[in-house]
């Protein structure tokens, strides 16, 4: 048994503002697609790690990639973070499970991969995330509608595994839909089939803004990292 690692990495990381797409900013000397493929790299369950990127970069990302002997495909992503996962679904192998995981997101621990790996031997859909620590409230406009059960919240993260055929489903079944989801997850619930949760770690950020980068290089500072 093994999977496969599909890293969409194909976004513009406008809300980052750095002027180029986020996962190549370098933190202690070494970019976050790579500190993020590294982390499959290193992971012995996974067989082979595929990207979808942007097709001006995708020359720079296999320069950037050169030495991760595990990265077997890098793709033309999508317009959204689903397309760019769809395109990469439709040309991997088939295996018998998938994970996807957020070039964006380079401290998920081995552990994680661990216990999603073990997860998703026996559920075919698995996601992780923390529990929520602030109250969140759904709104309207500048009104409070609703607040939420915080018990019944999680913040989720990736990595998500899966069972092949039943995300390749979701995918199709979605895109015929016409469905925009965030997650990969969401598509597999709107099959009404279960999703299986595991814990993850606050560490397990997605460097969105440009305050994630202070709170990468203290999680990297954290570790005693040498270079
Ligand atoms: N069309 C897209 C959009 C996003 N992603 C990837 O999906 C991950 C999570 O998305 P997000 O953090 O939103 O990244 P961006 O889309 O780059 O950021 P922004 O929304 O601020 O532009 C990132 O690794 C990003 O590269 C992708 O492969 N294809
Ligand atoms: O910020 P975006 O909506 O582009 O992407 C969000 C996704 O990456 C996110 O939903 C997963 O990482 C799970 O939280």
């Amino acid at each position: 048994m093994s999977y496969i690692a599909i890293i969409p990495a194909a976004g513009l990381g406008s809300r980052m503002g750095y002027g180029k797409n986020k996962v190549f900013i370098e933190l202690k000397g070494k970019s976050i697609i790579e500190r993020t493929v590294g982390l499959f790299e290193e992971d012995a369950n996974c067989t082979g790690i595929y990207l979808a990127v942007r097709e001006d970069e995708a020359a720079l990302m296999e320069e950037k990639l050169s030495a991760y002997p595990k990265v077997k495909g890098v793709f033309a992503g999508g317009r959204e973070r689903q397309d760019s996962i769809y395109n990469v679904l439709k040309e991997i192998p088939e295996s018998d499970h998938v994970f996807i995981h957020d070039g964006a997101r380079p401290f998920a621990s081995p552990k994680l991969l661990n216990e999603v790996y073990e997860a998703v031997i026996t559920h075919k859909a698995v996601i992780c995330g923390v529990k929520v620590k602030d109250t969140i409230k759904r709104v309207d406009g500048p009104t409070v509608a609703e607040t939420l059960k915080r018990e019944e919240l999680l913040i989720t993260h990736t990595p998500q595994a899966f069972d092949y055929r039943l995300i390749m489903k979701a995918h199709e079944n979605a895109r015929r839909r016409g469905l925009a989801v965030t997650d990969d997850s969401s598509m597999v619930e709107t099959l009404g089939e279960s999703v299986h949760i595991v814990e993850s770690d606050y560490n397990n950020i997605k460097i969105t803004t440009r305050e994630d980068l202070v709170i990468a290089e203290s999680i990297i500072a954290g570790r005693g990292e040498s270079k």
